[in-house]
């Protein structure tokens, strides 16, 4: 019956995850000067483009203020027509009459990607680049580079200019979007620019263009808590009605429930930038989408939720018969320079850090198996040793390595994508449960 509970719970999650989109795209139909794009040449001359006649001498004389557009690799900036093709305008060179961090267009925004979150902060677009994908030009599967530990999503105009191919491909999980703008904007009144907003995190690349060139304007979406958040419409899904916080509701009143397990973990569907350079951590505040559900979801049932980062040591030595569990996500190590042991390091620098140990898996089963030389360790710290019933599978970090895809669109500056996990302790529950 407990196991019909967690096979429920996660089916209705999955239910809830189809509701929410990882992307949102439409045109924005120009008003007056806001078709006007002023830029400065190599020659420090200006011009200015009107978006509502474009003609093939504009490109070109825009094409002519362009340079190579580099991305990230690592911490590196580099230029490499085999993963990325493109022209690049830094966004001191230009300035585009409309602002969509004016009005309530970020905020329609905001709402679309997370209709489910109850906002409690503001946003802030801020301009990034302009590019240029002249014939031939692409850029290969990246995620975006987070600027800040605020930064959620990325926003990238189309301009109307004639182009074949070019499609902005996104992927996440199961799901994929294929933003097709000249197919957008060919309906539109003009002039139009097309747009898709996507969470930073999901990997995205820019298919070949065919013939024409194709120019974005990128801009970087931020929470801003300095901001009042905005005011947006009622949420698609009420949180405490849907069928997920129901089945919840009802395990939580099932004392053998209660009984059988100790911890529920779910491993999140985002990732999530950590600044090295500030002290601030993610908090709910900060989920993305179903992340946020499931979190006000778990919140709205009486528990008490918390984000947590799983270690796992792929990568290194200890084996995968269990993880650690840390409240904060720390900065990978290479062993080998240190007389530390990983668990000594990651739980040392973490008091409320705990082992986890996977399904099948204790401290017995580690003296007939491998990672004897840990044994220690995990004696030492057999208190802070707990079983998780993942309802969700996790997800986790490598020990011993920062986590960043090798690839960007810029480089990276001491700020990594997280991978997060939500835990709760099922004992927290306020109110006794009833036997049934
Ligand atoms: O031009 C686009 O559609 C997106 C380009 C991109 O992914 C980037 O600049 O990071
Ligand atoms: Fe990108």
């Amino acid at each position: 019956m407990n196991q019909d509970y967690i096979q429920g719970l996660r089916d209705t999650l999955k239910v809830q995850e189809r509701e929410h989109e990882p992307w949102t795209s439409g045109v924005v139909n120009l008003q007056g000067p806001e078709s006007h794009l002023y830029y400065t040449r190599k020659d420090g001359s200006h011009h200015l483009l009107n978006m509502a006649a474009i003609s093939e001498a504009d490109i070109q004389d825009l094409i002519g203020a362009c340079s190579p557009a580099p991305f990230g690799r690592g911490a590196e900036s580099v230029l490499d027509d085999t993963y990325r093709k493109a022209l690049k305008l830094e966004d001191n060179l230009f300035a585009w009459r409309f602002n969509p961090d004016s009005g309530n267009f970020i905020a329609q925004l905001a709402h679309q990607l997370s209709p489910w979150a109850k906002f409690n902060k503001g946003f802030r677009a801020e301009v990034s680049k302009l590019n240029i994908y002249t014939q031939g030009g692409f850029f290969k599967v990246h995620q975006d580079t987070p600027r800040s530990d605020q930064m959620f999503g990325s926003l990238v105009f189309t301009l109307p200019t004639p182009h074949m191919g070019g499609n902005l491909v996104l992927r996440h999980r199961a799901r994929s979007f294929n933003f097709d703008a000249p197919t957008l904007l060919g309906s539109a009144t003009s002039p139009s620019v097309a747009y898709v907003a996507f969470y930073s995190d999901v990997e995205h690349e820019v298919l070949e263009v065919t013939t024409g060139a194709r120019i974005t304007i990128t801009f970087n979406l931020y929470y801003d808590p300095s901001r009042a958040p905005p005011i947006v419409p009622s949420s698609r899904i009420p949180i405490p009605e849907n069928d997920f916080t129901i089945l919840l509701r009802q395990a939580f009143r099932d004392a053998s429930f209660i009984r059988q397990y100790r911890y529920l973990g779910f491993g999140l569907e985002y990732q999530y930038p950590k600044d090295f350079t500030e002290e601030y951590y993610p908090g709910m505040e900060d989920l993305k989408g179903p992340d946020a559900f499931l979190f006000y979801a778990l919140s709205d049932v009486g528990l008490r939720p918390s984000l947590r980062y799983l270690y796992d040591s792929s990568y290194g030595s200890w084996g995968d018969q269990f993880q650690l569990l840390l409240t904060y996500p720390l900065e990978g190590r290479d062993e080998d320079s240190c007389n530390d042991t990983q668990i000594n390091y990651l739980l040392g620098n973490d008091d409320d850090g705990l082992i986890v140990w996977n399904a099948g898996e204790s401290e017995e089963t580690l003296r007939e198996e491998g990672a004897r030389a840990y044994r220690g360790d995990i004696e030492d710290n057999r208190a802070r040793s707990i079983n998780v019933e993942w309802v969700t599978p996790p997800t986790h970090n490598l020990v011993g390595v920062t986590p960043y895809k090798e690839s960007g669109n810029e480089p990276l500056q001491e700020i990594y994508y997280y991978t997060v996990c939500i835990v709760v302790d099922v004992s927290s529950v306020p109110c006794p449960p009833v036997t049934v």
